[in-house]
């Protein structure tokens, strides 16, 4: 049986598929629509995404796509570990502004379920991190908007004080001055 676990931000969920342990290893069908449907978790993903990173501490996002071109993320970890956040920015949300986080790791085949109107970024916890995720909106660029992943009103309790990020995402702004474009209906 799917394991489902709604967060301290109840629309981030983390989810564990049960494996089939035998001599040989395991079978685990990581992805399954219909589990999700039952657990109300209705999304038609479109594209899956993997990134690699090479060492430990190194820092993806915070990120998101604005609307139309949002996106429900579900992620996974294939090799390592991750510390995964996701940020509440839908602005009029009882939850704006606050973050949630999860470790996912191979060995146990744990998955977040990021959904719209949430900035997202993950933390590597080991080496040779290869991360898949599943996304319900095909990729924007014009569309990006970003945090920077250290912001001190959002305060993440980073396991890392000195992480590795992209020129990019050094740049991104503060929470402060984002002018989120998600509604909380
Ligand atoms: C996201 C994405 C990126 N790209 C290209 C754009 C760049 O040339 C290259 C690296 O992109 P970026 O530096 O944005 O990748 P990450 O820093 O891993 O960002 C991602 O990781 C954080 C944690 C997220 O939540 C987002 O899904 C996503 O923004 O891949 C694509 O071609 N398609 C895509 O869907």
């Amino acid at each position: 049986m799917t394991s489902i676990t709604r967060l301290d931000i109840p629309e981030v969920v983390l989810i564990t598929p049960p494996r089939f342990a035998d001599p040989r290893g395991y079978f685990s069908e990581t992805y399954k629509k219909s589990a999700l449907d039952a657990a109300g978790l209705n999304h038609v993903f479109i594209q899956d995404n993997e990134s690699l990173s090479t060492v430990p501490g190194i820092i993806r996002g915070l990120h998101f796509q604005a609307p139309p071109f949002s996106q429900a993320k579900l992620v996974r970890v294939v090799s390592g570990a991750i510390y995964d956040v996701a940020v509440d920015i839908r602005k009029g949300s009882p939850t704006y502004g606050k973050w949630v986080g999860a470790t996912l790791t191979a060995e146990k085949g744990e998955q977040i379920l990021i959904p719209h109107g949430f900035a997202h970024a993950f933390c590597t916890l080991t080496p040779d991190v290869r991360v898949l995720y599943k996304v319900d909106g095909a990729y924007s660029k014009a569309s990006e908007g970003g945090i920077i992943w250290n912001d001190p009103d959002l305060a993440i309790d980073w396991p890392v004080s000195n992480a590795l990020v992209s020129e990019k995402d050094e740049i991104l702004p503060r929470f402060k001055d984002l002018d989120s474009p998600f509604i909380y209906a």
